[in-house]
């Protein structure tokens, strides 16, 4: 169980996130959606400690998160990014390596010389993705949505406790998008790895998502199951919105959500 409690960000006295409180559960896929500027990135940013939050915490399974390395190659959050981070001239193992070496002596990791339990880590991780075959590929032989699995792969060599991903497939086309997801939440569920997934598209929250979050003006304006997601509510959270795509995938229903309309008006009070 990850919780996140009270978190609040600003840059430059201006308020990006106004106190976010969530808990996910080991092996949930939850999805945050939020218009551009809403707070995402920042979200995730503040969780893995990539930005310094100005008040709140992460706790995870009772132990308020502590980002230093963990032991033995484990880190507790993983991340996966938009445009992947992969070492281009590295081969495909050594980018997932790269997820181990939390356990490695600076002397062996400048030497990129791995334990043989980590390649066999990362050989796995990399069969869970269905790309051992190109462990040996150079990371810049492979497709947009091949290098997302091995982002993939590189996160769970963390073993991580929680993914975060940064919009992850904003730049694969919709079917390599569904690979992508497909396996991030085959992972989620047979490891019991939460995930906190930022998204864009409506659709791909509602396809899988197991839990949706709706950010906006920094602040949870929707948390509920992917079924309580209506048309009204997405045009909340993205105000003036015009997307035909989005009524393929939600069912509209004329009255406010219980759970939105009180948020709604906190968050824009
Ligand atoms: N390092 C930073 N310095 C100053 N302002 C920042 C910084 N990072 C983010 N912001 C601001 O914080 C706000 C929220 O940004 P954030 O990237 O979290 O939004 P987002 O919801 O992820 O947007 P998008 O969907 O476009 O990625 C924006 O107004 C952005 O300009």
């Amino acid at each position: 169980m990850i919780k996140i409690e009270g978190l609040k960000k600003s840059y430059a006295g201006r308020p990006v996130l106004q106190g976010i409180d969530l808990s996910v559960k080991a092996g949930e896929f939850l999805v945050v959606l939020g218009p551009s500027g809403a707070g995402k990135s920042t979200l995730l940013r503040c969780i893995n400690g990539l930005a310094q939050p100005d008040a709140g915490r992460t706790v995870i399974d009772g132990k308020v998160l502590d980002l230093k390395r963990g032991a033995a190659g484990k880190r507790p959050v993983a991340m996966i990014f938009q445009h992947h981070n992969l070492v281009k001239r590295l081969s495909v193992l050594k980018n997932v390596l790269v997820g181990r070496m939390a356990g490695l002596s600076s002397f062996l990791s400048m030497l990129q010389l791995f334990p043989k339990a980590d390649v066999a880590i990362a050989m796995e991780c990399l069969a869970r993705v269905e790309l051992a075959q190109k462990a040996n590929s150079r990371g810049d032989q492979l497709s947009g949505g091949e290098q997302q699995r091995v982002g993939i792969a590189r996160a769970l060599a963390q073993q991580p406790a929680v993914i975060l991903c940064d919009e992850p497939v904003a730049s694969l086309d919709p079917k390599t998008s569904r690979v992508v997801l497909g396996y991030l939440k085959a992972i989620c569920k047979e490891e019991g790895i939460a995930v906190i997934c930022n998204l864009h598209q409506v659709d791909y929250a509602v396809e899988f998502g197991e839990r949706i979050v709706g950010l906006s003006g920094g602040r949870v304006v929707f948390d509920d199951t992917p079924d309580q997601l209506t048309s009204e509510i997405v045009h909340q959270i993205y105000p003036g919105l015009e997307d035909p795509g989005i009524a393929r995938v939600l069912k509209p229903r004329p009255a406010s959500h219980p759970v939105l309309a009180p948020m709604i008006a906190t968050a824009t009070a």
